[in-house]
């Protein structure tokens, strides 16, 4: 890679895309673009993951394993002290739950404090976390309301209003996340969810979608989902962190009702929580491909028309990370002031959607000149330092 090499075809060992990303390899080789470092990013990106991926799925004994599984335990397993505080406003908010449901101004307030949770839970990947000390990755896992009020300023585009009044014109909808990092980000959206279901009239199934091969280092994979709610569950999972017996039995209270949520069908996995690296055998994980293909989501309706009619059906569909908003807006050079819907392209209007995102990468749409300015000034390193972010809603086209 640091030699600048050529890109080797993937091998054929059975699993998706080998031929999409050997198809767009052969493109690339014809234009002089096939090396590391003249190959565009976002293709170079997903091709070594892929690349890496198939070097275990050529194996006899290695096709389920993880490369990256042990780093996300040791991440997640040091997530203790902001887990259980979050796990106790959730106490709190069960407690006051007969007066919450029926203040619609108060359900539209601890919306937009779940949409930061889980905004800023974005930061913490692994892709960024590595130089940094344990008690930087415990500082930005602070999310709670104070800690969002300072970094609000942060957040460069911020659709959070608009959205709540989309949202809460649903009844009994379905909302579908688009998911990033296993760990404390999903866990954050597994909080997220919960609040949505138990205390909103507004959602009543929540569908989330993961990576079925080893992605991006921190990505969410089946097993990563059922883990992690495993590991809610056991109450010696987090004893590096000091906890008081008040605070495990709150986690244990709403990691049971998530638990159970997830038996009933309330909250589900995309394909089958049982489904192996790589996708498995038949038909199962169709609707899990797409998410590590090299393509941007800009022609989802005829890349993976499944996918696209699955997501018609949602009434939000949450797209978590920056990787996911590189793929939304096609990793493209715009000017920062181009709209979210142009960048979108094809895609746009299709479902209601929402991205979440912390800036790690160049391309960032929607924002004011003012706004851009400003920042520009304050710190020139606002697109991929994960200090500043972007809340970018679309609704659905009439
Ligand atoms: O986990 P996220 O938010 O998708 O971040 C992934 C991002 O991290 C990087 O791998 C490195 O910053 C980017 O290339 C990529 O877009």
């Amino acid at each position: 890679m640091a030699r600048d090499h050529a890109l080797e075809p993937i091998p054929q060992d059975g699993e998706p895309h080998v031929d999409l990303y050997n198809g767009r390899l052969e493109r690339l080789t014809q234009q002089s673009r096939n090396t590391w470092f003249t190959a565009p990013w976002l293709y170079a990106e997903c091709y070594l993951y892929r690349f890496l991926r198939s070097l275990f799925a050529q194996s006899q004994h290695w096709r389920d394993y993880d490369p990256f599984f042990s780093q996300k335990v040791d991440v997640f397993q040091k997530s203790g002290p902001s887990i259980y505080r979050i796990a106790s406003s959730m106490h709190d908010l069960e407690i006051a739950k007969a007066n919450v449901e029926s203040d619609e101004g108060r359900i539209g307030a601890l919306f937009q404090e779940m949409i930061q949770m889980c905004l800023w839970g974005n930061a913490t990947d692994l892709s960024l976390l590595t130089h940094m000390t344990l008690s930087d990755i415990q500082n930005l896992q602070t999310v709670e309301k104070e800690a969002q009020s300072a970094r609000k300023q942060f957040i460069m585009k911020d659709d959070q209003g608009q959205v709540w009044k989309h949202l809460k014109q649903v009844k009994g909808g379905r909302v579908d996340f688009v998911l990033d990092n296993a760990g404390f980000e999903v866990f954050t959206d597994l909080v997220f969810a919960d609040f949505l279901v138990t205390y909103t009239p507004h959602v009543s199934k929540v569908v989330f979608h993961g990576k079925l091969i080893p992605w991006f280092v921190s990505d969410v994979t089946p097993l990563d989902f059922k883990y992690t709610i495993a590991s809610l569950l056991d109450e010696t999972y987090f004893s590096s962190a000091p906890a008081l017996q008040e605070q495990k039995d709150h986690l244990n209270e709403m990691a049971t009702r998530i638990s159970k949520y997830v038996e009933e069908g309330v909250l589900m996995f995309s394909v089958p929580i049982e489904t192996p690296l790589g996708g498995g055998d038949g038909d199962v994980s169709k609707l899990g491909e797409f998410w590590t293909s090299p393509l941007p989501f800009w022609n989802m309706e005829q890349d993976c028309a499944e996918l696209w009619n699955d997501l018609r059906k949602s009434d939000l569909v949450i797209f978590k990370g920056d990787l996911n908003y590189r793929k939304l807006t096609g990793d493209i050079k715009w000017p920062s002031t181009t709209s979210f819907e142009s960048a979108l392209g094809p895609l746009a209007g299709s479902f209601p959607l929402l991205s979440l995102r912390t800036n790690k990468a160049d391309v960032a749409v929607g924002i004011d000149q003012e706004i851009l300015d400003e920042v520009e000034q304050k710190d020139k390193k606002w697109r991929v330092n994960g200090k500043y972010a972007l809340i970018s809603f679309l609704p659905k086209a009439k």
